[in-house]
C-alpha cells in the first residue's frame, strides 16, 4: 500500500508522492496521467488539487531529497514555493530534520521549520532562488528589450506597468488598483500569456499586488498550467522582490513583508548576498488528509479504492484566517 497526502500551503493545495516510497517508481508519463487525472476535480480525488509534488532522491550531494512539481495540466515547472514548504515539513517529520536541503530543477534550496502560525498550523521557511530578469532565463521575447522591469508593455496590457522575473520559474507582476485586482483584467491577461502568444512561449505565472501600507502587500496569481489559484509562493515572493526594487520607500531588504492572498497570508524576506537576490518564504504547512491506496491502483489511476483519513488541520487554519484581516472578498477560483 501507498500512502499520499493532500496538503496546502495558503490554501494552494497539492498532493505529495513519495516515489522512493514505491516499489516502481511512476515514469514521467505515468506521473502526469496520474497528475492530470486525481488534480481534477471531476477524475480525481478530494476535490482535485493544484498540482502533485513528487518526492525523489536527492540528485545533488548534500541534499535531503528532490521536489518535482507537475501543474494540474501535465506541465512540470522548476519550483512551486507553498509547495516546498510542504515537502519540507514532510521530509523533517520523516527524517527527524528541521534545516536541510531540497532538490529542485535548478538548484538545492535551504529549508527549515519556522515557529507555528498558530496552534496546529505548522510553519516552514523556504529559500526562493535563483533569481533571473533577463528575457532568456524567463524567457520572453517580441517585447523589444532584455529586461522588463516597472514599465508599461501595452502589447500585453494597456496603461499597466509590469515587471517580469524568473525565481526561476516565470513571473509577470503589476502593481494594481483594489479594483484592477478585482476585475477580470488578471484573467485575461493570465489566460491570453498562457494561450499560444508571441511573447511568453512557456506561458508565465501572472501577478496583480495591491500595496497596503508598508511592507504589506495583497497579491493575487493566475498561475500557468492551473489557472487562478488561492496563493502562489513563488509569486508572492517574486512580488515582493519587485517591490522592495521598485518601491524601496516602502519596502525593505531583510525585512518581513506580510503578503496577504485569497488562501491566506504569508512572509517574505527579500535578501541581496553575493551580488544574488533570493527570497525566504514563510508560511503554513498544513496536511488535509492522509489517503492509502494500493500501488498497482495508483499505476493504474484507479481511485476507486483509496481509504482517506481527515488530519483535522483544515479547522485550526480556518481558525487561523478567521482572524486575519480581510481585504479582498475574492473567490480566487473564478
Ligand atoms: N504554476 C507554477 C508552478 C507552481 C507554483 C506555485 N504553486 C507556487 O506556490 O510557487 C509554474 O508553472 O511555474
Amino acid at each position: 500500500m501507498v500512502n499520499l497526502l493532500k496538503v496546502h500551503g495558503s490554501q494552494n493545495h497539492f498532493f505529495i508522492l513519495d516515489q522512493t516510497e514505491l516499489d516502481q517508481p511512476l515514469s514521467d508519463t505515468e506521473l502526469k496521467i496520474f497528475t492530470k487525472k486525481i488534480t481534477n476535480p471531476n477524475t480525481g480525488i478530494l476535490n482535485g488539487a493544484d498540482g502533485v509534488l513528487a518526492i525523489n532522491q536527492p540528485i545533488r550531494k548534500n541534499a535531503l531529497a528532490q521536489m518535482r512539481v507537475i501543474n494540474t495540466d501535465g506541465s512540470e515547472a522548476s519550483m512551486c514555493g507553498n509547495g516546498l514548504r510542504t515537502v519540507a515539513r514532510y521530509l523533517s517529520e520523516k527524517y527527524h530534520r528541521d534545516n536541510f536541503l531540497v532538490d529542485t530543477m535548478n538548484a538545492s534550496l535551504r529549508v527549515r521549520r519556522e515557529q507555528a502560525f498558530a496552534k496546529d498550523v505548522p510553519a516552514f521557511a523556504v529559500e526562493i532562488s535563483p533569481v533571473h530578469f533577463n528575457k532568456e532565463a524567463l524567457p520572453f521575447s517580441n517585447l523589444g528589450r532584455d529586461r522588463l522591469i516597472d514599465d508599461y508593455a501595452p502589447e500585453l496590457y494597456p496603461q499597466l506597468r509590469f515587471t517580469a522575473l524568473a525565481v526561476p520559474n516565470p513571473h509577470l507582476i503589476s502593481f494594481v488598483t483594489q479594483q484592477q485586482i478585482i476585475s477580470p483584467i488578471l484573467g485575461i491577461v493570465g489566460k491570453r500569456l498562457n494561450d499560444s502568444n508571441p511573447y511568453f512561449t512557456d506561458g508565465v505565472n501572472v501577478n496583480f499586488a495591491q500595496i497596503l501600507d508598508k511592507n504589506k502587500l495583497f497579491v493575487r496569481t493566475y498561475e500557468r498550467g492551473v489557472g487562478f489559484t488561492n496563493a502562489c509562493g513563488t509569486g508572492m515572493s517574486a512580488t515582493s522582490l519587485a517591490f522592495v526594487l521598485i518601491r524601496p520607500e516602502q519596502a525593505e531588504f531583510n525585512t518581513p513583508i506580510t503578503v496577504f492572498n485569497p488562501g491566506g497570508m504569508v512572509k517574505t524576506i527579500v535578501h541581496y548576498d553575493n551580488s544574488q537576490y533570493w527570497i525566504e518564504l514563510i508560511g503554513n504547512a498544513t496536511f488535509t488528509q492522509q489517503i492509502t491506496i494500493a500501488e498497482s491502483d495508483l499505476r493504474n489511476n484507479d481511485f476507486s479504492k483509496i481509504i482517506t483519513k481527515n488530519t483535522g488541520e483544515q479547522t485550526a487554519y480556518e481558525k487561523f484566517i478567521a482572524n486575519l484581516p480581510k481585504y479582498n472578498d475574492i473567490t480566487t477560483l473564478a
